[in-house]
């Protein structure tokens, strides 16, 4: 098995609501190999979206180890984990997170102004990725202009712009029809073989985890099934 690029180890998050505790995520352990497409599945409330917002750095873990990249997150501090973040890692969401008032080429090149990327190169980058998403016609137009679908294609070009390794995306396709889904489930499918880019979908749809190479189920914090893993995983 290759250097796995995600490592995660009886990972567990506590809320303390009032007096009662809630165990959103109770004991997760995996390891994911670069360039590979894994969903998080399960129902509502099952830990999904912790269980990325932990792998992210967005929270930090009650208890566990993250490694990512080589890098212990859980031992970052707060600017060690967005300059993380801002290298390393692109993320798509459901309701696409553009800006509205700037069109989706300056969306798309958004992250690459943050890491100091001067203009020139940006438009280029945000074109390059803008005509293998099929969008290049669309570049002066305003999110409110487009179709959720094309919206979710800027935001998968503007995820791919800073060449991250990782991708991490919150139920990418939740606003979507079921045709378009399975269009952006086919596109992402391709970039993660082409790019060899490494993506955690979260999902509560089984049909729409069942494209990914490997899926984790989580029942109450816990994994309860694992498909696609060799053993050594
Ligand atoms: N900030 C918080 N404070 C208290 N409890 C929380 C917090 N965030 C999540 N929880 C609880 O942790 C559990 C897991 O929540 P999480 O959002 O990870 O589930 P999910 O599987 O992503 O659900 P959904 O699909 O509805 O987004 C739930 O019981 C939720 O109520």
């Amino acid at each position: 098995m290759a250097e796995p690029i995600i490592s995660v180890r009886d990972l567990k998050k506590i809320y303390r609501v009032g007096d009662s505790e809630v165990h959103a995520l109770d004991g997760i352990s995996f390891d994911l190999e670069p360039g590979r497409f894994l969903a998080i599945v399960g129902t509502s409330g099952s830990g999904k979206s912790t269980c990325l917002n932990l792998l992210a750095g967005l929270e930090p873990p009650s208890s566990g180890s993250i490694h990512i990249l080589g890098e212990k997150l859980e031992k970052m501090n707060e600017q060690q984990l967005v300059r993380f973040r801002r290298n390393h890692v692109g993320f798509i969401f459901q309701s696409y997170g553009l800006i509205p008032t700037m069109n989706a080429e300056e969306n798309v090149a958004l992250p690459l102004l943050f890491r100091g990327v001067d203009k020139e190169e940006r438009q280029r980058t945000a074109r390059t990725y803008m005509e293998r998403i099929g969008i290049l016609d669309q570049a002066l137009h305003m999110p409110g202009q487009m179709s959720g679908g094309q919206q979710q294609r800027v935001g998968i070009a503007r995820a791919l712009a800073s060449k991250p390794e990782l991708i991490f995306a919150d139920e990418p396709t939740g606003n979507l029809d079921s045709r378009t889904t399975e269009e952006v489930l086919s596109l992402l499918r391709d970039i993660v073989r082409e790019q060899h880019v490494t993506l955690v979908m979260v999902t509560h749809d089984n049909s729409i985890a069942a494209r990914a190479d490997q899926q984790i189920r989580i029942v109450d914090g816990k994994i309860v099934e694992r498909k696609g893993f060799t053993h050594a995983d």
